[in-house]
């Protein structure tokens, strides 16, 4: 398969292009970049010396249709929404990173992300890639809208123990803590060194763009309305997203009773790992992998569930599930390409 991205040097394009050079049936034939067109790769990041060579280029569309088979955009939210059109139209198949297809309601993209949605036939057009909750749907689909790495997280967690009956869906608060890489490689005040170390804070409280994917999502794949209270943390690491998630428990249920239920719901499903009772997942055990580890505890004193996610935001969390979604949809493996152990420490 030739493989084209859109957003080759940024941080989510840089983790397509680990993972796809290693991958047995893929071909990085294309990485498109404006401001650093007609550089070398290696210039931007020298990780890839003898590995993935390549110029960055930039492309009219027409150029681009005639050399991919499926075309990456790792590109901020408000650009995919304006190129992939004309993509669709002449029957290339696209993945998306960014939250231009991620709503299907035009009005709530306008709200959460101020900006111009997408035409409603094209937010129609687009299947949500949380692959271990929609592989059949991703199998078919030509527009694939990736999920957000905090809803990634989030939704791995919560949906078990919603399709379940576990919990009582109206007060559910997902505690979000993420690694700096979750900004993306523009320079930032509040990204500076000086800033995030020792240091620890919560941002975009009440306004999150990822509160709406989240609870969208619990209604299509739990279908239970919900209204969450997300709020997003940003701590001094450079990978890793933890979600710790709170509700009360609808029925009386053990630890280990939960822990069952959510190793039966993600049978088969190599990437979501459930924890031994009592053990949690920390962001280092899944660390540069496309694994999301899940550790439960069914509070009888207070009545509660607690539900603790891991993944790492670049690939689980963005790139290692863009490139599982591609597996799903050219019929190959779902852990093709995707095999890395984590690293650790
Ligand atoms: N970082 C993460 O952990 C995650 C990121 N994502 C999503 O992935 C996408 C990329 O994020 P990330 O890699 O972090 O971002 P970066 O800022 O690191 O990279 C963004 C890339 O987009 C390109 N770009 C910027 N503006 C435009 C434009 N107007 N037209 C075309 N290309 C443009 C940039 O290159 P150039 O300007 O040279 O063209 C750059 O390559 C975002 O939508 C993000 O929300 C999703 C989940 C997790
Ligand atoms: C640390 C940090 O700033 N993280 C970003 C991650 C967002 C992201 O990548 O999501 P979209 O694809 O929805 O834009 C944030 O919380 O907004």
């Amino acid at each position: 398969m030739k493989i084209g991205i859109v957003g080759a040097n940024g941080y989510s394009g840089a983790e397509l292009i680990r993972l796809l050079a290693r991958h047995p049936k893929a071909e990085l034939e294309m990485l498109i970049s404006h401001r650093t067109k007609g550089t070398m790769l290696t210039a931007q990041y020298p990780h890839f010396q003898h590995i993935a060579e390549a110029e960055l280029e930039d492309m009219a569309p027409d150029e681009i249709l005639n050399r991919v088979d499926v075309l990456f955009f790792a590109t901020p939210s408000g650009v995919a929404k304006d190129w992939i059109p004309c993509f669709l139209e002449k029957g290339l198949k696209c993945i998306d990173l960014s939250g231009d297809f991620r709503l299907d309601n035009g009005e709530a993209y306008r709200r959460w992300y101020r900006r111009e949605p997408a035409a409603q036939n094209y937010l129609d057009k687009a299947v949500y890639g949380l692959s271990e909750m929609n592989a059949f749907r991703i199998k078919y689909a030509q527009l694939i809208a990736n999920p957000g790495c905090f809803p990634t997280a989030a939704l791995l967690g919560v949906l078990p123990a919603i399709s379940g009956g576990l919990i009582d869906p109206s007060f559910i608060a997902i505690d979000g803590k993420t690694g700096v890489s979750g900004a993306g490689r523009n320079p930032s005040l509040g990204n500076l060194f000086a800033e995030v170390n020792e240091n620890t804070g919560a941002y975009k409280v009440g306004i999150h763009q990822h509160t709406p994917e989240i609870e969208r999502f619990i209604k299509e794949f739990g279908e239970q309305e919900a209204k969450v209270t997300f709020i997003p943390h940003l701590v001094p690491m450079t990978r890793g997203i933890l979600c710790t998630i709170y509700a009360p428990l609808a029925k009386k249920v053990t630890t280990e009773e939960v822990r069952q239920y959510y190793k039966e719901v993600y049978k088969g499903r190599k990437f979501v790992r459930i924890k031994p009772a009592g053990s949690f997942p920390s962001t280092k055990e899944v660390y540069a992998s496309n694994y999301c580890d899940i550790g439960v505890y069914a509070d009888e004193r207070t009545g509660r569930l607690t539900i603790i996610s891991a993944i790492d935001n670049l690939v689980k969390g963005a790139s290692g599930q863009a490139v599982q979604n591609m597996n799903l949809l050219f019929g190959l493996a779902e852990h093709e390409g995707l095999d890395a152990v984590p690293v650790y420490p």
